[in-house]
């Protein structure tokens, strides 16, 4: 199959999802595509992956990775959210994390890593969802190639539209290995942390100061 025959051939952002999930299909097709533009790219480099025992299966395995793993989130189906009913009209704040943050950064495609941390103040009448899928939800956004500033926002969109709370923070705190691995060759301490702020938590200086707090401790906790 053509992997140009449906719409996907319609570029998007490169933190936005396609229009549909990839059918398995043309996940197969793309990965052929794009394995064969990784040869040429190693053509062009000068790379012998034809003869050389090292890079002879590399452009595949490297398209496999792009398609399947590190942009799987621009090409599924956002996760399932389990809703259980907030039967005790729990109303105070809940914080989640460190959730393990993966990512790859739009500019020069090298590895984002670190931690997410999630704080949701639940309505008292509305759903509570299951502690996972915020885990989920983040792993989704951050598989794409990505800024930080858009992947909180990303994260935090999706919480609200969904799940609809009183008020919602989301906060990363993560390396860019753009920074640490070339260009300036940073410290690889040297982390970027950001929080976007909705609802009440956007308003509340005592909620978002418990919610900073709280991050902090649970980044010391350790395993
Ligand atoms: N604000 C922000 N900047 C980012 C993020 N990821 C990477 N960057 C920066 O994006 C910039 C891209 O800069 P350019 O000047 O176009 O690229 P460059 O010439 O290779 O620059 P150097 O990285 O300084 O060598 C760099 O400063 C990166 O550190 C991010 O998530 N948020």
């Amino acid at each position: 199959m053509n992997f140009h025959s449906r719409d996907l051939n319609l570029a998007r952002l490169c933190n936005e999802a396609l229009d549909q999930p990839l059918t398995e299909a043309e996940r197969e097709a793309m990965t052929a595509a794009a394995a064969r533009k990784i040869e040429e790219l190693f053509d062009i480099l000068r790379i012998d992956h034809q003869n050389d025992h090292n890079t002879r299966e590399t452009p595949q395995r490297v398209a496999k990775m792009y398609v399947e793993e590190l942009l799987e989130g621009r090409f599924t189906a956002p996760p399932r959210i389990t809703e259980f009913d907030n039967a005790q009209a729990y109303d105070q704040l809940i914080i989640t994390g460190p959730i393990e943050l993966r990512s790859i950064c739009a500019h020069h495609l090298m590895p984002i890593y670190g931690q997410a941390y999630i704080g949701i103040l639940p309505a008292a009448d509305g759903k509570i969802i299951g502690l996972s899928k915020y885990d989920r939800i983040v792993e989704y956004f951050a598989s794409r190639f990505q800024i930080q500033e858009e992947l909180v926002k990303q994260i935090g969109q999706y919480i609200m539209d969904m799940t609809a709370p009183r008020g919602l923070a989301v906060r990363i705190s993560a390396v860019h290995m753009c920074k640490t691995q070339r260009g300036v060759r940073a410290s690889h301490r040297s982390r970027m942390v950001n929080t976007y702020y909705w609802g009440e938590l956007a308003s509340d200086t005592a909620l978002k100061s418990e919610f900073v707090q709280e991050c902090a401790t649970l980044d010391r906790a350790g395993p």
